[in-house]
C-alpha cells in the first residue's frame, strides 16, 4: 500500500490555510518566508518554485532572494542580519548546499533561531535533543513522522524504528522524533554490520542515506512501513533521467505493509511541514 504524501501535505495546508486566517483577523500577522538561493543548481529551482507557489496557496507572504553564484559571504552575512531584524519575515531558509566559498556553519548559526524554518540552528537542534517546547523541528523528519503515523495511527509507542543514515539534516534529528514517540530507535549507517539484517528487525524503515535504490526487499520485514526520504536523480539507458528514492520500490512494495513512493511521499511533506514551521515562528514569535 501507498502512503500519499501528496495528499497528507494538501491536508496539512488546508490546515494551514485556516491557521493564517486566525493569525491575520485575530493579531493582523501574515506569515512571511524568505527563501535565499544562491548560484543556479536546476534542481534546486524547481523546488524554490514550487515552495513559493504553496506559500502563496495558504495565504503566507512569500519572498525569493536570489544571488549570483559568486556572492560572497560576508555579502550573505549581511542579506541576513537585515532578514533577521525584518518584522514581516518570519521563516528565512537558505537552500543547502552552498557554494564552496561560503561557509554553511557560519551561515546557520547567523539566522535568528526564532526565524530558523529550518530547524538546523544549534538552538533548535538543541532544544528539540532536549525536548523543551519552542523548538522549530527540520521539515523532513517531521514529514516522515507525520507519514508514518497516516499508516499506523497517532500511537507508535514500542514500535522500532530504524533509520539507515545519520546526517544532522534528516537521520539524527529524526531518530529523536520518533525516540519521543516512545519508539525503540536503531540508528544504522555506513558501517553497521549486517545493514540487510540490521533492518530486517524494523517495524518502520526510514531510509536517508543518499543511495539510490539501496533498500532490497529482503532487507524489510513482511508487513512494515517504509519510509523513503532519498530524492534520487538517475539517467536511464534512453538518456531522459528519472527521479527514485533509497529504497528500490518496485522491489519492496509487494513486502512492505506501507510504502512512500519517490516521488509524492517524503518530499511534498517537507514543502508543507516549511510552511507549518513559518506559521509557527509567527504565531509564537511574530509581531
Ligand atoms: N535549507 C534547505 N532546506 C531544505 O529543506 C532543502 C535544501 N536546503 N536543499 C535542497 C533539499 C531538497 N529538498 C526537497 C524538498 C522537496 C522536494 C519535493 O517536493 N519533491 C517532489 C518532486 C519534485 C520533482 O519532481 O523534482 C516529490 O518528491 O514528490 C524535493 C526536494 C529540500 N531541501
Amino acid at each position: 500500500m501507498n502512503i500519499d504524501g501528496k495528499q497528507a501535505a494538501a491536508e496539512l495546508r488546508v490546515r494551514l490555510a485556516k491557521e493564517v486566517d486566525a493569525l491575520q483577523s485575530e493579531r493582523g500577522i501574515t506569515p512571511g518566508l524568505t527563501v535565499v538561493l544562491v548560484g543556479e543548481d536546476p534542481a534546486s529551482q524547481v523546488y524554490v518554485r514550487n515552495k513559493v507557489k504553496q506559500t502563496r496557496e495558504v495565504g503566507m507572504i512569500s519572498n525569493e532572494i536570489r544571488l549570483d553564484e559568486s556572492t560572497t559571504e560576508e555579502a550573505l552575512l549581511t542579506i541576513l542580519a537585515e532578514l533577521n531584524i525584518d518584522d514581516t519575515v518570519h521563516g528565512i531558509l537558505v537552500q543547502l548546499p552552498l557554494p564552496k566559498h561560503i561557509n554553511e556553519e557560519k551561515i546557520i548559526a547567523t539566522i535568528k533561531p526564532e526565524k530558523d524554518v529550518d530547524g538546523f540552528h544549534a538552538m533548535n537542534s538543541g532544544r528539540l535533543l532536549n525536548g523543551e517546547k519552542g523548538a522549530l523541528v527540520p521539515c523532513t523528519p517531521q514529514g516522515c513522522v507525520i507519514l508514518a503515523k497516516h499508516h499506523l495511527g497517532d500511537d507508535l509507542s514500542g514500535k522500532h524504528a530504524v533509520i539507515i543514515g545519520r546526517s544532522n539534516i534528516v537521520g539524527k534529528p529524526v531518530s529523536i522524533l520518533f525516540l519521543q514517540e516512545n519508539c525503540t530507535v536503531t540508528i544504522a549507517h555506513s558501517r553497521t554490520q549486517d545493514l540487510p539484517n540490521m533492518c530486517r528487525q524494523a517495524d518502520i524503515l526510514v531510509a536517508a542515506v543518499g543511495r539510490p535504490e539501496m533498500v532490497k526487499a529482503d532487507w524489510v520485514k513482511p508487513g512494515a512501513t517504509v519510509i523513503d526520504v532519498g530524492i534520487n536523480r538517475i539517467e536511464l539507458s534512453d538518456g531522459k533521467t528519472k527521479l527514485v528514492g533509497d529504497v528500490d520500490f518496485n522491489d519492496v512494495s509487494p513486502v512492505a505493509g506501507a510504502i512512500t513512493p519517490v516521488p509524492g511521499g517524503v518530499g511534498p511533506m517537507t514543502i508543507a511541514c516549511l510552511l507549518k514551521n513559518t506559521v509557527e515562528a509567527a504565531k509564537i514569535y511574530g509581531k
